[in-house]
């Protein structure tokens, strides 16, 4: 199994993934500040010219179209540098989601169930789309923090001393003031996203089960709790507005405080005759010029704030182990392709990564498994609720890891094979209907097959009767989940779907559970049948299944207690 490093996916790791775009942002940024400082001076030496030097209108005229000049230019960096920032932030956002899911996919389903559904819904969406304005703003407003304050400073420091200073006294204690703010801040801005993650969870619950809420009388107090939940989150949501109101309070404090003392002191110093006027008026330009950008980033400080509690939530996320590879590929390299004879278990262990209040511990869930199970054999696994068959399928699927010992496919010789990707089928004990049509739920299998191929699986798993008794066929819509279907014709569809890729290896998960007799019985029938030039295992506890069995595999307690062969018995 591979674990994601924790630091990857921290802010600054996310970074790199847009560095050109924010490089672009910063530079194009730092060009706009620097002609608007130049515009500023150039203005207060036209206006300057105008008043006390008495020059005519006409000679100022080309200082303006510098000044027009400037402002434009200026203007259209900040736009191209807004745009490079929004890029960036667009990028990474899009490229963390894309990771995710590949991330899940790779995890497999026993992976992803490790963290609640809501949290991974909650964390795929808010999570990534946290991450824009970051990067969109935060980020290049930070630059701009340093830059244009730090030009402006160069410029006060030839014109006037005392503005100097004052500005140079009070400009950092704003984004000091905010850092102790924001400490704070980020305590109220990750309890949010628990409650918004909370609230998620909740949601999908709620919705999951609405049929048990309405069967227990819960439907009140489950609105209830919902509101309750969204109080909590509003109240959490308005905690964080508190924080920013007050930083941009504080900041807006001291920014007049600084330009106000300047204007005094410099006023003072005009009435003394001990200034001049246009270094006056361009002080008076700059001062508010000086505060612009960390007002500007003291806005966007609360996007770095729910960026930080969201890569957390990415982190846990990606923190999730891959799996390495499909058990169904032999471990041996050098093997060839071919068809498939037998797959072999020696010795496998395997087991659940469980969280607990303190660490992650591992419960074993196939303790020392031996087995082999040959083509056209059906083979059942039998055994008590929780012995370990559907773990044993999820081993021999690769969505578990085996901990110990091997799983090795064989040729006809009994040589290992490497087989190609998807030769295994899988159904589950719950199988999964995407909102649509028939026909678009059996492309999932092969989006190439055409009709003929569809009515063949269909035909093969018993299901092309009640597809063609549909109002449309294969073109009626199932809903959301196979909703318009009964569980008996649910689970023949899916079989069909698994069919339609005619894998070599089936595992099937209870294929009959829930069924009324004749409908397990057909399924049952159905299954003998596939397993005719294929290696299908069967977890079940239907009688009607395992008399059809060639081989059965009795696991207890984790441990293959009992292999029978039911045929060679009765010959
Ligand atoms: N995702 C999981 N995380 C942790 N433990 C699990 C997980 N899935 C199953 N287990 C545990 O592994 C053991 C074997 O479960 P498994 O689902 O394989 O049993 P089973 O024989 O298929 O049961 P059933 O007949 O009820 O489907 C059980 O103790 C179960 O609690």
């Amino acid at each position: 199994m591979r674990t994601q490093q924790h630091t990857d996916w921290q802010t600054a790791g996310l970074a790199r993934r847009a560095t050109r775009w924010l490089v672009a942002a910063v530079i194009l940024g730092g060009a706009s500040c620097v002609l608007f400082v130049l515009q500023l001076a150039t203005l207060a030496h036209a206006v300057d010219d105008l008043t006390f030097k008495g020059h005519p209108l006409a000679s100022t005229y080309p200082t303006l179209v510098q000044v027009g000049a400037l402002c434009a230019g200026s203007l259209l960096l900040q736009w191209l540098a807004d745009m490079a920032g929004t890029e960036a932030g667009l990028r990474i956002s899009a490229s963390v989601q894309r990771d995710m899911l590949r991330h899940l996919f790779r995890a497999g389903p026993v992976g992803c169930a490790a963290l609640p559904a809501g949290q991974i819904v909650t964390t795929m969406t808010e999570g990534t789309a946290a991450l824009e304005p970051y990067f969109a703003q935060y980020i290049p407003r930070a630059a701009m923090m340093v830059v244009l304050p730090g030009l402006i400073l160069a410029m006060v420091f030839h014109l006037d001393g005392w503005s100097f200073a004052i500005l140079a006294c009070t400009g950092p204690l704003i984004p000091i003031f905010m850092a102790l703010i924001g400490y704070s801040a980020q305590v109220i801005m990750n309890r949010q996203w628990v409650q918004l993650v909370i609230m998620g969870s909740s949601f999908l619950d709620s919705l999951r089960g609405l049929g048990t809420l309405r069967l227990f009388g819960q439907t009140q107090a489950s609105i209830t709790r919902m509101r309750e939940m969204a109080e909590a989150h509003r109240r959490a949501t308005f905690s964080v507005m508190k924080v920013a109101f007050l930083t941009s309070a504080a900041l807006e404090f001291f920014a007049s405080l600084s330009i106000a003392l300047v204007a005094v002191i410099f006023g003072a110093r005009l009435l003394n005759g001990t200034a001049d006027f246009r270094s006056a008026f361009l002080v008076l330009l700059l001062a508010p010029e000086y505060f612009m950008p960390l007002r500007a980033f003291s806005a966007s400080y609360h996007a770095r704030q729910n960026a930080t509690a969201a890569a957390a939530r990415i982190a846990e996320i990606f923190a999730v182990p891959e799996l390495e590879a499909n058990s169904l590929q032999p471990r041996n390299a050098s093997g060839t392709h071919g068809a498939i004879t037998a797959l072999e278990c020696q010795h496998v262990s395997a087991a659940y990564a469980t969280a607990t209040a303190t660490a992650t511990a591992t419960a074993t869930a196939l303790d020392d498994v031996c087995c082999k199970f040959s083509r056209n054999q059906l083979t059942v696994l039998t055994g008590e609720s929780g012995a370990g068959k559907t773990t044993l399928l999820r081993v021999l699927l690769g969505f578990l890891p085996v901990q110990s010992g091997n799983i090795t496919a064989l040729d006809m010789h009994g040589h290992p094979l490497t087989l190609p990707q998807g030769c295994a089928g899988w159904l589950p004990q719950r199988p999964l209907m995407i909102f649509g049509t028939v026909a678009d739920n059996l492309h999932l299998a092969n989006p190439d097959a055409d009709m003929h191929s569809l009515r063949a699986a269909a035909r093969q798993a018993d299901a092309l009767g009640f597809i063609e008794a549909l109002p449309n066929g294969f073109e009626t819509m199932v809903g959301e989940r196979g909703t318009l279907l009964s569980g008996g014709q649910i689970k023949r569809l899916a079989l069909a779907r698994v069919l339609l890729r005619d894998p070599e290896v089936l595992c099937l998960d209870e294929p009959t559970a829930n069924l009324d007799t004749d409908s397990a019985h057909r399924i049952a029938q159905t299954i003998r049948q596939c397993a005719a030039n294929r290696i299908v295992i069967v977890a079940t506890h239907d009688p009607a299944l395992v008399r059809q069995a060639d081989q059965i595999l009795h696991i207890e307690n984790a441990r293959v207690e009992n292999i029978v062969f039911p045929k060679d018995a009765a010959a």
